[in-house]
């Protein structure tokens, strides 16, 4: 997962690959739930990992739930309807698929058994409506207190006592704001048929029905029938009691398939963007999504557990649609319509508005900063495709579906608008850890960058300038990849000494580079396997690293490979020649450089801290002697890119070198505003 500020996306042009999807956030969550509820043991398979379903765990583990993660399976062992422990204080992120059920479940618990709970969340979750949810169980009789403004979480749920409630009435609830207080009460009132069934009844037009359909499919596979009456009248019949299935599986996500199909339709140009993990018998709403692309012209192809799509029409075509039975998918058509060969226009999405953030407002805000003109109301927007893109900073509201949607802006490259090919940069990428941690490495495997798009920034300088110290960092903060080229003249000096070749050896160091089995990973260098972080670093292997690097055949042989190391979204290079010879086109030249004496000091202190005692002078001498060899050898020398910016640091820190270096990038980048 991207944890970094920012994150920028190059211009996209093409897609192909397979995405395996993470689990469905709002099966995960009600499986769970379930299985908390039910009476022994279930094994879920395939369980969604994100911020929703962690809170949704730590709230189960704190109520005493038994929770045992065995690889992909998570087994729950469920509380039968017995309160474990009847205080808690529950902190639930920005989850409305664990705030809401849990109210109810608690509410009920707490009520027949003598309980008292507090739930929060994030500020966010405390703007998002509850009161409808929270009027339906008073009027059963739970004691539910607002802890804040009324109507909103955080709530306090039963006193600790015991209540009698009445499910003689029919419990009323509205279903025009969320379905999620209907799916809330469908999964707890089960608690209350020991006696009687109990009966539900939906004020207003419920929305999202599909999402009701997920409800009763999986209350199905704990043994609970619901009898329904359209949507208007739900029973829960008397003796209603979870049973676990034993074991279930958790389908992929199928709003986060929205963006591979997205993918596929603008960017499976020739070949398919394949998805596995859902499929056309996905139970969830969200597959529904796979008609409105097919409208707009994606090619799609499916089967059970799996879809393929590529571009079909193209412009993409105009739609007009009611969404009301696809609102997080829709969002993706909102950016899709950035590709179209007209005005389109989403209807009945007013429930965009209570979502993670107002995402009607926040999606016009965002689409007219890449170029789109858009019309929004109360309940709809349409969105009038860019006539001149422009390299946009998005907002993403810590909410998931924006950073995920809006990075699709980025194949801006494709459509016939002049200005073609800017980047796109998301703000805050991690919030798409809410439902896809992993959603933006996918989209770097699967994505193709326009040519020349992916970004370098080169540091060169001689030795014990901080290059190393300087790149990784600006790495990092950027989210970029980092290539260490000394690590290559390192290993191919290592890998010659254990040979026996001798460093004059033109040719046989040459083939020795060209066949170098390296591999860097969590901080460490392996060569042929072999973990050679240690030797690696030695100063007397930079001293065996410059003599090598001398010879034009070792170079030549290391060519590729170096720039094999850019990929998306970027990549820093620390070096000798990186701005010269390797990415003479790169973005960024940064020549660093601090006197002899400060350098000396640096390693001794460096080497100092690894328990090497080496004299100042002896150091001084050789990183000199070092200097000179790599600033006179015949082919490229150490020397700084003529557009290259100098930084002297003999009296700047790391992160005064580090902000320094992050302040010229920045001010090279077309993006507006930070
Ligand atoms: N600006 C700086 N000020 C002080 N020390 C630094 C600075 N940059 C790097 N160092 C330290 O100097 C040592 C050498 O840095 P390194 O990044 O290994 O250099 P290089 O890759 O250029 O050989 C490290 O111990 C590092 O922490
Ligand atoms: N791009 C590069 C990187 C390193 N070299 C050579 C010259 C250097 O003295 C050695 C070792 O480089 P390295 O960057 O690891 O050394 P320092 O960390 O700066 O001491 O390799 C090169 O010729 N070209």
């Amino acid at each position: 997962m991207f944890t970094t500020a920012f994150l920028d996306v190059p211009a996209l042009v093409r897609a192909a690959g397979t995405v395996r999807l993470p689990g469905s956030k709002s099966i995960s969550n009600r499986v769970l739930l379930l299985a908390g509820l039910a009476q022994g043991t279930t094994e879920v398979h395939d369980l969604l990992d994100s911020d929703d379903t962690r809170v949704m765990l730590a709230a189960l583990q704190q109520l005493g739930c038994g929770l045992e993660q065995q690889g992909r399976v998570l087994r729950v062992t469920g509380l039968g309807g017995r309160l474990q422990t009847r205080e808690a204080a529950l902190f639930l992120g920005n989850a409305g698929t664990a705030m809401r059920p849990l109210c109810a479940a608690l509410a009920v618990l707490a009520s027949t058994q003598g309980g008292q709970f507090e739930l929060s969340g994030v500020p966010r979750m405390h703007e998002r409506p509850i009161g409808d949810l929270v009027e339906a169980l008073r009027q059963l009789g739970c004691p539910v207190a607002n802890l804040g403004q009324p109507g909103y979480p955080p709530l306090r749920i039963g006193d600790g006592q015991v209540h009698p409630l009445d499910t003689t009435t029919p419990i009323r609830v509205r279903g025009d704001v969320s379905s999620q207080f209907l799916t809330a009460l469908l999964l707890a009132l089960p608690l209350l048929t020991t006696n009687a069934p109990v009966t539900i009844e939906v004020e207003g037009e419920l929305i999202s029905k599909p999402y009701i359909d997920i409800t009763l499919g999986l209350l199905a596979r704990f043994g609970i029938e619901v009898q329904r009456q359209g949507y208007e009248r739900f029973v829960l019949p008397q003796g209603s009691a979870y049973r676990t299935p034993g074991s279930i599986h958790v389908e992929g996500d199928a709003s986060s398939a929205s963006y591979f199909v997205a993918l596929g339709a603008l960017a499976g140009i020739d070949s398919e963007v394949r998805i596995e993990g859902v499929g056309l018998d996905a139970i969830q709403g969200d597959i529904r999504f796979v008609e409105a692309a097919q409208a707009m012209g994606a090619q799609v192809r499916g089967g059970p557990g799996w879809l393929a799509v590529r571009r079909g029409a193209w412009p993409l075509k105009a739609l007009d649609l009611d969404c009301n039975h696809i609102p997080d998918a829709a969002m993706t058509l909102a950016v899709m319509a950035l590709f179209a060969d007209g005005p389109t226009r989403l209807r009945n999405i007013a429930s965009w508005r209570v979502k993670e953030t107002d995402r009607i407002a926040a999606m016009a805000c965002e689409l007219r900063k890449v170029g789109a003109s858009i019309e929004e109301g109360a309940d709809y927007i349409v969105v009038t495709p860019p006539q001149r893109w422009q390299a946009a900073s998005i907002h993403t509201y810590d909410d998931h579906r924006m950073a995920m949607c809006l990075s699709l802006a980025a194949f801006n490259p494709l459509s016939d608008a002049p200005g073609r090919g800017v980047p796109v940069r998301i703000e805050d990428p991690r919030c798409v850890g809410k439902t896809f941690p992993d959603y933006f490495e996918t989209l770097f495997e699967l994505a193709e960058a326009a040519a020349g798009a992916v970004p370098v920034i080169a540091v060169d300088g001689p030795t014990a300038s901080g290059k190393g110290t300087l790149a990784a960092q600006v790495a990092q903060r950027l989210g970029y990849h980092l290539l260490d080229s000394g690590a290559l003249y390192r290993a191919t000096a290592l890998a010659a000494q254990e040979a026996g070749v001798s460093l004059d050896d033109e040719a046989g160091l040459a083939t020795l580079a060209a066949g170098l089995d390296l591999r860097f990973a969590d901080h460490r260098v392996f060569l042929g396997g072999r973990d050679i972080t240690d030797p690696l670093r030695l100063e007397a292997t930079g001293g065996l690293a410059s003599r090598v690097s001398v010879h034009p055949a070792v170079r030549q042989a290391l060519h590729a490979l170096q720039l094999g190391f850019r990929r998306l979204p970027g990549l820093v290079a620390d070096g000798r020649d990186m701005g010269t010879v390797i990415f003479p086109e790169a973005e960024l030249k940064v020549y660093l450089t601090a006197t002899a004496r400060q350098r000396a000091e640096r390693r001794q202190r460096q080497l100092a801290e690894r328990g090497v005692c080496a004299k100042l002078d002896e150091l001084c001498a050789d990183l000199e002697q070092r200097d000179r060899r790599d600033q006179t050898r015949a082919v490229a020398p150490l020397k700084p890119a003529e557009d290259a910016l100098l930084l002297d640091n003999s009296e700047l820190g790391i992160e005064e070198s580090v902000q320094r270096v992050l302040g010229w990038w920045q001010q090279g980048r077309p993006f507006q505003r930070v």
